[in-house]
């Protein structure tokens, strides 16, 4: 994934907001990235603009070697469907359906045929798979992040964009689903990219990269908690 000169504004004349101003950036295909920012910083429409939910104002975003921009819509959301997985700090589970029933939601409203195997492969890579029929008031805020994880993975997306995953989550929680991000990279070659506020989040993350009033403002490779939350308090209040 990759973003070229990318800027985006909200509104126009003198209420215009530049929330991202000409950023490049290229997500290593296979790798976990975190992203970081005080607020306000652009953290949302940059992970936004990368996975087709916002077009950009100019600039290019680029998915292997298609370039959404180029999409007419109908095609640009086969790919949001099919090549991306979305993760959200509310988890947006349907209460009136199963974890099975919520997994699959999408793509038996797409009609397509659901893969039972994979499924049950997908619940149990999540740890879901003895909770399969229960509904999400019946599960802990972790295992319906876990949930929204594994409905993320059903398409084999290319990669995963989470914006806020543990921010509703406990530390306990929290560490279940950053757990599971890092498998997804590890054992499937998928890539995660994740926005957070949380210092110790991101440092599970292979690499986080910081922006400030809507431009890049370093890469920290190899992060740790420390080094993370030294730089975001020099980049002001978060
Ligand atoms: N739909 C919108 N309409 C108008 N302005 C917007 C819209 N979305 C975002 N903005 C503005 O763009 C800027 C960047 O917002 P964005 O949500 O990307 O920041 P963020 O870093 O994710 O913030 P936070 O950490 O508070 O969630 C902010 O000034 C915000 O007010």
């Amino acid at each position: 994934m990759r973003l070229e000169s990318v800027s985006k504004a909200y509104g126009d004349g003198a209420g215009a907001v530049t929330a991202l101003d000409d950023v490049s950036f290229e997500v290593p295909p296979g790798t976990f990235t975190a992203v970081m920012g005080p607020s306000g910083s652009g953290k949302s429409t940059f992970l936004h603009c990368l996975a087709g939910l916002d077009r950009p104002t100019s600039g290019r975003v680029y998915l292997g070697e298609t370039e959404l921009g180029g999409l007419k819509e109908s095609a640009l959301t086969a790919v949001r469907r099919t090549r991306i997985g979305y993760v959200f700090q509310a988890y947006n589970l349907m209460s009136a359906l199963t974890v099975k029933q919520n997994v699959t939601l999408v793509s038996r409203l797409s009609n397509s045929a659901v893969d039972e195997a994979w499924l049950a492969e997908i619940l149990g890579r999540v740890g879901m798979g003895e909770h399969a029929d229960r509904y999400p008031n019946q599960l802990s805020g972790g295992q319906q992040q876990r949930v929204a994880i594994a409905r993320a993975l059903l398409t084999r997306p290319d990669a995963v964009l989470a914006d806020e995953p543990t921010g509703a989550l406990d530390t306990r929680s929290s560490q279940e689903v950053l757990r599971l991000f890092r498998q997804i990279v590890d054992e499937t070659g998928q890539t995660v990219l994740m926005v957070t506020h949380d210092p110790v989040a991101a440092s599970y993350a292979d690499s986080v990269v910081f922006l400030a009033d809507g431009r890049l403002a370093g890469q920290l490779p190899r992060p740790t908690p420390d080094q993370v939350a030294d730089r975001m308090t020099h980049l002001g209040n978060w």
